[in-house]
């Protein structure tokens, strides 16, 4: 699976990713929709660590990461993710992706940091590449996306959910979000922070990077983390209703307002790409780097026993 997916990335990334603005003529994808054909029947494709549910009907898909214990975002999976969400893209039929967990408690914890720990210089950068390939097609995306973080969602995990148009999250406090990179000992990415301050504004961001802050429910919501909060038991009925909500705009209006607030950000990490992957492979091969990863994966397992 590994040598598999590691094909497959190349295979998307040397494909490269087109600015949003680039990608679809301004009128939209519902516009080039054949009038009178009818939709394709309902379709769903499962990868070994993602579910993807198509409603032909809506227009809306759910992907929902299923990659136990804590869906870590390993090479596999960000694969799996852009392949998933490039299929997406491509389908006319759809409007709107829904992106969730079917492991109880977690959203995603991020990054595997075993990815970033006693590898190659070489994995390092195709491990990068990945990381870079998924936000900048999440990011990028002309789908409405709607994160439903059912647990918590720690650094990558919360770049996931920061990437969508809209956050809903179960209202429990047991469940954290945030970008806590700084308490990993390592540093979140000039586009991690772009797309922060994009969200809560400069100062929020910079004081919850620096102290890397995992923020309870309740307070990911003061601090405009997440746009709302819902009971566990009511987020499916919610994301339906706030994706209605977007989808009743005409596509183009909607789709050219997100490219002009994102465009920048974008096209910042697009033309600094490699110079970012050997930032990302002579930072994380320091030994220091290497010697808090350890720390931090020592003290994860610890705080079972
Ligand atoms: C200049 C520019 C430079 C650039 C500089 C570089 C920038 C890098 C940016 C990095 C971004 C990131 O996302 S870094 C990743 C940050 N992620 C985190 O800090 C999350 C850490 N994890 C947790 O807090 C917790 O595991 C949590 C997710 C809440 C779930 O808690 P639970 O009690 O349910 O589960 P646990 O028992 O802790 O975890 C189950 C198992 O999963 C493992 N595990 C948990 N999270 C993991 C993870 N992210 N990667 C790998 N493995 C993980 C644990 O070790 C356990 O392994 P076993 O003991 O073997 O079962």
């Amino acid at each position: 699976m590994a040598a598999a997916a590691a094909t497959l990335a190349r295979r998307i990334t040397r494909s490269g990713v087109l600015p949003l603005c680039r990608r679809l003529p301004v009128w939209g994808r519902a516009a080039r929709r054949p009038p009178g054909l009818p939709l394709a029947p309902c379709r769903a494709f499962s990868n070994k660590k993602i579910q993807v549910d198509m409603n032909e009907s809506s227009g809306v898909a759910t992907m929902k990461f299923k990659s136990p214990p804590v869906n870590s975002l390993n090479l596999d999976f960000l694969t799996e993710f852009c392949i998933s969400l490039e299929k997406l893209e491509n389908d006319r039929a759809c409007r709107g992706i829904i992106i969730t967990s079917a492991i109880p408690k977690i959203f995603s914890s991020g990054l595997d940091i075993t990815e970033m720990c006693g590898k190659s210089t070489e994995h390092y950068t195709e491990f990068w590449r990945a990381v870079q390939e998924m936000w900048l097609r999440l990011y990028s995306s002309n789908m409405v996306t709607l994160a439903v973080v059912n647990g918590s969602s720690p650094a990558g995990g919360c770049l996931i959910a920061l990437s969508c148009d809209y956050r809903i999250m179960a209202d429990n406090p047991k469940y954290t979000i945030g970008l806590n990179e700084a308490q990993l000992g390592i540093v979140a990415p000039f586009w991690f922070k772009d797309t922060f301050v994009n969200v809560v504004g400069q100062r929020v961001a910079e004081r919850s990077l620096q102290l890397g802050s995992l923020y309870p429910a309740p307070e990911a919501l003061k601090f405009g983390i997440v746009d709302e909060l819902v009971p566990e038991e009511k987020l499916q009925e919610k994301a339906t209703a706030v994706m209605a909500q977007w989808l009743a705009l005409p596509d183009h209006a909607r789709q050219i307002t997100k490219s002009m607030m994102r465009k920048a950000v974008l096209d910042l990490l697009v033309a600094h790409r490699e110079e970012d992957i050997k930032n990302f492979t002579s930072f994380v091969s320091k030994e220091s780097i290497q010697k808090s990863l350890r720390m931090y994966m020592e003290m994860l397992k610890k705080k079972k026993s």
